[in-house]
């Protein structure tokens, strides 16, 4: 588990155990013995740490942790490296986390190649750096750092490392060389100084500051975590509390953590995020189909899905021809294409050379010939499967033979795609979930035709893009929103029983999703549920009308055509359940001017009629029925006064828009009155019974 080897005065102890070289017991075990066969060999004056493979240990072995703890911890070991007279290096290449990052910390010096990544991921499955992580990076790198590597759990790489002081030195070449070099330069050389524990944070007086800092950022952005919050507060300690003191408070939070549901819970995800990759289908899995090599791609739509799929592609490197059949959505989509990477390159999300190079392998095109030469084709038109049928006919005649052609459908039958070319075996679907540039899931999908090699490739595809993917069989709603469809339909029952979009959305937040249902809605767009439900509808042979509540015997709901009849798509629109700034704005609130208007309006109409037909003899009449009869507040007036505050001009259009909009509502009929009132821009003082000066 650890291969030990002297090489003049250093001793070389190397971890192996892959494929990450996790500290499991064994480990933990050998590395103990290996330190403890150094320390006392008089001939080593100097100890490197490494991992042999492709990484220097990526941390404690995590299917450890639901077994009982068996000693020694380790903290135990690392601290011997950091009490030995022999100066300890790590020499670090691959992925050091976690308690492989711990354990750099307890030796004297860190040299790390320059593709090497650190960082301490604890966080993501629910705990903290427990082994003193939270302790000693903060005296290296200041409280302002340790909290934002530690919270966030981000990896850096080697530069960046050096930047904070983590790592001592960048080398390139053989990692065992690289150290023995290094140690053989810092033998005898005093170590005092070189001890963390020995150190102060630097930043400490300003503890308070930067812990409330961080303490609300992950409060908003890790809603509902656990571990984030307790990160925040152990770090803290190493600047509030003496070295030891603060271990004991990291240790506190560990165990309650470690104990914590929420742990546990994210282990799981952990390993499931690495399980579906192992893939089955009938015919073959990821062990016996080897994917096709993909260079060259196309995506056909350049639509908000189209575009988005076409930043994965481009960012990992694939050339894709972008075809739409109109200049101007052409060029839309080019300008969406670069505002979406440009946007990531000032977050630093994504790095330059990624940006320049994606500019230079996107190919916009009008004509299909292009694609002939490409290697994968990703449809992304809008879902009607006889237009997914044409396309997918005309492209099996004009593509090599060896082009996969898949279509980002979330629900059609891809068999039914499939048999419209010749080449059923390539054919397949690959759902992309909005925004597809930054949902981490794709839902591959192979139909009774889709040959194992095209599932590899598409798995494959996913996995280059940086996507979570997972293979399903063709069905009504493949997985995600067959599983997802009663979701949604109990949502919009629930409207349309009572409740608010907001009551649904915040019960569901309060679980813990970023976005309850009807927002996530917005974000996708209503219209993708009404066409499926039409889609849906034809496929079976039934016309649907706005008012149909049953389809085949099952309870629809009458909301979903409605939203769509009433151009209310959600964000793209500016409006759906909630309205948004403007049109693709983000931010949602309750449409509390359509509220307003609908039901005051209405009413104000209503006013004007009675007033026309004489039921009321003056709008004072009206006003303090009001303002008596329902308790209207007297600070606006009474609903006449309150129109007329607004403006009679304002109030008609508003009135006639409504009417245009909802032409079987007799109420939205615009009064006569009304409108003469306002084209003539009569004062209230000479339609209501008062004066001026009462007004
Ligand atoms: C207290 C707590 C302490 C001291 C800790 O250290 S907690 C652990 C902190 N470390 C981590 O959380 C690292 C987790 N691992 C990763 O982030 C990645 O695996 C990697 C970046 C190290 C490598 O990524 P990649 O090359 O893509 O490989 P995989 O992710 O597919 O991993 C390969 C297999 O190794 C298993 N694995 C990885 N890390 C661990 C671990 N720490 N303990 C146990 N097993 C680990 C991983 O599950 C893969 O195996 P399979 O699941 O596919 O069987």
């Amino acid at each position: 588990m650890v291969d030990y080897s002297v090489h003049g005065q250093v001793a070389v102890l190397e971890v192996n155990n892959p494929p990450v070289n996790a500290f499991s017991h064994n480990v933990r075990v050998g590395l103990d013995r290996s330190i403890d066969k150094a320390i006392k060999d008089t001939n080593v004056k100097a100890i490197v740490i490494c991992g042999k493979g492709r990484t220097f240990p990526a941390g404690a072995d995590i299917r450890e942790f639901d077994q009982p703890h068996k000693e020694p911890s380790l903290t135990l070991v690392f601290e011997k490296l950091e009490k030995t007279t022999k100066p300890v290096v790590a020499a670090i290449h691959g992925t050091c986390l976690g308690g492989g990052l711990e354990c750099a910390l307890f030796c004297h010096y860190r040299i790390a190649q320059k593709t090497a990544r650190v960082g301490f991921p604890e966080v993501q499955i629910g705990i903290l750096p427990g082994a003193a992580g939270t302790q000693r990076l903060p005296r290296l790198t200041g409280l302002h750092v340790a909290m934002d590597m530690i919270t966030s759990g981000r990896h850096i790489f080697a530069p960046e490392a050096l930047k904070y002081g983590i790592i001592d030195e960048m080398f390139t070449g053989d990692v065992i060389n690289a150290g023995i070099k290094f140690a053989k330069s810092v033998m005898n050389k005093p170590l005092e100084d070189r001890c963390l524990m020995n150190k102060t944070v630097k930043d400490a007086d300003q503890a308070d500051q930067i812990a409330d800092e961080f303490m609300s950022l992950v409060k908003r952005k890790y809603k509902g975590f656990e571990a984030p919050i307790d990160c925040v507060k152990a770090v803290k300690a190493s600047a509030t509390l003496p070295y030891r003191e603060g271990l004991k408070m990291e240790s506190r939070l560990m165990q309650k953590l470690l104990l914590s549901g929420q742990s546990a819970a994210q282990r799981y995800a952990f390993f499931s995020e690495r399980a579906v990759s192992r893939w089955k289908m009938p015919g073959g899995n990821f062990q016996t189909a080897k994917p096709l090599p993909i260079k060259s791609t196309a995506v056909i739509g350049a639509g908000t899905m189209g575009t988005g799929i076409a930043v994965c592609l481009l960012n990992a490197g694939y050339q894709v021809y972008l075809l739409e059949q109109n200049q101007k959505f052409l060029e839309n989509g080019v300008k969406t294409i670069r505002g979406i990477i440009e946007g990531s390159v000032r977050l630093g999300k994504t790095p330059m050379a990624v940006a320049q190079k994606a500019a230079t392998l996107l190919k916009p095109t009008m004509k299909y010939e292009d694609l002939a030469d490409v290697d994968l084709v990703i449809e992304a038109v809008y879902e009607n499967l006889s237009l997914k049928r044409e396309i997918f006919s005309k492209l099996d005649k004009l593509c090599k033979p060896t082009t996969l052609l898949c279509s980002n459908t979330s629900s059609l039958d891809i068999d039914r795609i499939g048999t419209a070319t010749k080449r059923g075996d390539k054919v397949a679907g690959m759902h992309f979930f909005a925004p597809a540039y930054y949902m981490r899931l794709l839902e591959n999908i192979y139909s009774t035709q889709t040959s194992p090699t095209t599932a590899a490739t598409i798995m494959d595809v996913g996995r280059k893009i940086g996507k979570v993917s997972v293979l399903v069989k063709s069905c009504q709603g493949f997985l995600a929103n067959r599983m997802r469809g009663p979701f949604a339909v109990e949502a919009y029952f629930l409207l349309e029983e009572g409740s608010t979009p907001q009551e649904v959305d915040s019960v569901m937040e309060n679980l813990g999703m970023p976005m309850g249902p009807f927002k996530t809605g917005d974000l996708s767009g209503l219209d993708i549920g009404y066409k499926i439900q039409t889609e849906l509808a034809k496929s079976k042979g039934v016309e649907l009308s706005v008012d149909s509540k049953f389809l085949m015997g099952e309870r629809i709901s009458t909301l979903t055509r409605t939203m769509y009849d009433n151009g209310r798509l959600g964000r793209k629109t500016g409006k759906g359940w909630y309205r948004y700034e403007k049109p693709g704005g983000k931010l949602a609130t309750p449409d509390e001017e359509e509220i307003l208007e609908r039901l005051m309006y209405s009413c104000i109409n209503e006013g004007f009629k009675i007033l026309e037909e004489g039921v009321a003899a003056t709008p004072e009449d009206i006003d303090i029925s009001w303002i008596y009869g329902f308790s209207w507040p007297k600070y606006l007036g009474g609903p006449m006064y309150y129109a007329n505050r607004i403006g009679l001009d304002k109030i008609y259009q508003r009135i006639c828009y409504y009417h245009e909009n909802f032409p079987y509502s007799s109420h939205w009929i615009p009064s006569r009155l009304l409108l003469k009132l306002s084209e003539n821009k009569v004062p209230m003082s000479q339609w209501c019974s008062g004066t001026d000066s009462k007004l």
